[in-house]
């Protein structure tokens, strides 16, 4: 579903050019969890960021279906990533002043298809905390929050940098387990960023950066529940 052709991301600062990605050719195969795998600063996030629209690549092609993303403009790049991306991130940029129902529905307003709130939460085991506020959840009930916005407007591909990053590892592994089952029930293609080789155990496949390239890849023959993962 998502094809990305020797990408290349160059940032210029000042004098010097810093060669986030060189050259990198990837697929994702639609309903597949592939964990990215790479030491700070192996070009992870701006490889996950270009996949998702918020970020263009400095040359390279990047095909959504038919879609040339790298030939999109600003306008056709926000319609993608409204219509077809979720986003997790490592801190989870929920609205303080907004219940976590409220925080979900901010997105269900405004997408075509979208779950009602009550069920995107339901799919993270949030029943019970609908009208709570971010500042009376624990860190990991708030992640499941913002996965719950992420998918209620059922998006083709979840991307996530660091979900467990601020995270302890028994909460990290609630956390994964709703990634992975919301994975497979909904069958919405999954890129989890780590630098935790561990997460690698739930992929179907496992990439691994290294200075802006992909230095391996494989899939994984023995896929582990992630709530079997402790690190
Ligand atoms: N907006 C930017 N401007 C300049 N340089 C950047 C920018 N974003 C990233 N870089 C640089 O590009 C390289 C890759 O960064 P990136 O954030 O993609 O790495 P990462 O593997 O996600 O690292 P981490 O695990 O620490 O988040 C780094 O050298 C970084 O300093």
């Amino acid at each position: 579903m998502l094809k990305a052709e020797a990408i290349s991301k160059i940032y210029p600062m000042g004098e010097v050019e810093i060669h986030a990605l060189r050259g990198v050719d990837l697929e994702l195969e639609s309903g597949e969890l592939v964990v990215l795998l790479g030491a700070s600063g192996s070009g992870k996030s701006t490889l996950l960021n270009i996949i998702g629209g918020l970020d263009t690549p400095s040359s390279g092609q990047l095909y959504y279906h038919d879609h040339a993303l790298h030939k999109a403009n600003d306008q056709q790049l926000t319609r993608y990533r409204r219509d077809h991306v979720g986003f997790v991130f490592q801190f989870y940029n929920l609205i303080p002043s907004l219940t976590a129902r409220e925080n979900v529905a901010m997105v269900t307003d405004i997408a075509a298809n979208p779950m009602r709130p009550e069920e995107a939460l339901e799919r993270v085991g949030l029943s019970q905390r609908l009208h709570h506020f971010p500042a009376q959840l624990s860190g990991g009930e708030q992640q499941r929050v913002a996965i719950a916005r992420a998918i209620a407007k059922r998006p083709d591909i979840l991307l996530c940098d660091e979900p467990t990053g601020a995270l302890d590892s028994s909460t990290g592994g609630i956390v994964l387990q709703v990634l992975q089952d919301i994975n497979h029930e909904l069958n919405t293609t999954t890129a989890i960023i780590t630098h935790n080789a561990v997460i690698g155990d739930m992929a179907d496949r496992i990439i691994r950066l290294s200075d802006g390239q992909i230095v391996d890849q494989h899939y994984n023959s023995s896929k582990r529940s992630a709530q079997e993962l402790h690190w």
